[in-house]
């Protein structure tokens, strides 16, 4: 169904983006792997999980404040890395990183960037006040910080690598979020059909020294055979490491002080060699469904990363988070915050920074609401995060049809 008038969820903001964007940005963006069948199973497994709301319980004051790796953020609610951004709103990730810190929201910024990491940190290090004109809910909140990681993918040319790290830590990104389910691009097949990265856009973090890094989706040229790989799946298996092991979380640690964090872990056993390979946090992530299909959703896998890290890291999610409720769930089974990917882009399509303000508001919106109406667990003051606990979900049986 067509959204009319204004958009009010975050589906409206994607059917907006949908008419907006090239099929090319759009169809790269949208995609998930295969079948996608753990593209919409991250957004279903949600619907099966239910709120079990108390009552009379003076929900007046909500409070949504937390901190991720001892940084303070507004909610616990931030931007994913996802590629190219500039496809979407010619400011790109300049918008992202500002709209992210001007609601001291966090933001990871992706190694595939179409801004390099450094004008993005300074697009973001400056957010004018009144750059936008804003209501006060969306105004910088002084005694909050901005928290920007930086997602590494990790090159066989480990000098590559390296220097993305140096930078990364000199333009102040607080953490590395090394992506651990991308030895190879799985097959997304709108993108095996046409993709190509528009050619006023380059991978920005990469310079001259780094040639042939900075172009990536080229089109297939004609042949009497059909595509059997995407531009981008190419690129991958030419540059990125496939042989990336837990040894080599070890070497990242010894080339840099910036805390670890592993994006891309769905089991317990993955879970537990993270936490003894001494990384500092866990992405509960299958990548959008955009990797291994057939995979579980993410807030399916997440209660056994939890129980296995039991405390020694942190624990974040993402995949399939559309609504405030979807937060309050994934915070119920023990994720830290939340991230969201396709949402920001949705964002920046409908109108660059406003729209990804947009978009974050109207979750953490949505949240704050969701907490309220499911009441809270204790009974005296502010209702907080820490308030929503297991006990306040329940299961919804899976009816067979047969
Ligand atoms: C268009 C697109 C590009 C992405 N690029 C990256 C990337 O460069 N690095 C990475 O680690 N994850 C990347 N991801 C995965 C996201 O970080 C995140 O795991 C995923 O989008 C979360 O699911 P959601 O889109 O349902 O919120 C990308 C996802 C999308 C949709
Ligand atoms: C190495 C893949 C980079 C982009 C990406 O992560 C995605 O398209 O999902």
């Amino acid at each position: 169904m067509a959204a009319t008038g204004t958009p009010v969820s975050l589906s409206d903001f994607e059917k907006l983006a949908e008419a907006r964007l090239s099929r090319n940005a759009w169809d790269y963006y949208a995609s998930g792997a295969d079948d996608m069948l753990t593209l919409r199973a991250n957004q279903r497994a949600f619907s099966r999980i239910r709120i079990k709301p108390r009552v009379l319980r003076d929900v007046s004051a909500v409070d949504v404040r937390t901190n991720v790796l001892g940084q303070a953020i507004a909610s616990p609610i931030g931007a994913a890395p996802s590629a190219m951004q500039r496809m979407a709103h010619p400011d790109g990730e300049e918008a992202s990183a500002r709209a992210c810190a001007s609601m001291r929201l966090p933001m990871i910024l992706s190694s595939w960037s179409t801004t390099s990491l450094e004008d993005v940190a300074k697009a973001a290090a400056n957010v004018p006040k009144d750059s936008v004109p804003a209501p006060a809910q969306f105004q910088v909140r002084p005694d909050i910080k901005p928290v920007r990681w930086f997602q590494l993918y990790v090159y066989k040319d480990r000098a590559v690598t390296r220097r993305l790290v140096e930078r990364a830590a000199a333009a102040g990104y607080t953490a590395l979020a090394v992506t651990v389910d991308t030895p190879l691009l799985g097959r997304r097949h709108a993108d095996i059909r046409q993709f190509k990265l528009p050619s006023y856009l380059r991978l920005a973090n990469f310079d001259d020294a780094d040639s042939g890094k900075q172009n990536v989706g080229t089109p297939h040229t004609s042949s009497a055979e059909e595509p059997r790989d995407s531009g981008l799946a190419v690129y991958v298996a030419e540059q990125i490491d496939p042989t990336l092991s837990w040894n080599d979380i070890a070497w990242l640690r010894s080339i840099t002080h910036l805390p670890i964090i592993v994006k891309g872990v769905l089991t317990a056993e993955d879970a537990d060699l993270a936490v003894k390979a001494g990384v500092s946090g866990v992405i509960v992530s299958n990548h959008g469904g955009r990797q291994l299909d057939g995979v579980a959703a993410t807030i399916e896998a997440l209660p056994e990363v939890v129980e296995a890290v039991a405390g020694r890291a942190e624990v974040y999610l993402d995949g399939g988070i559309r609504r405030g409720s979807d937060i309050f769930k994934a915070i119920a089974l023990g994720a830290r915050s939340v991230f969201i990917g396709r949402p920001i882009l949705w964002g920046l399509a409908y109108n660059g920074e406003v729209g990804v303000r947009t978009i974050l508001r109207l979750l953490e919106d949505e949240l704050k609401l969701c907490m309220a109406l499911a009441g809270k667990s204790f009974d005296i003051g502010c209702q907080t995060l820490e308030d929503i606990t297991p006990g306040m979900l329940s299961y919804a049986a899976v009816v067979s049809r047969l």
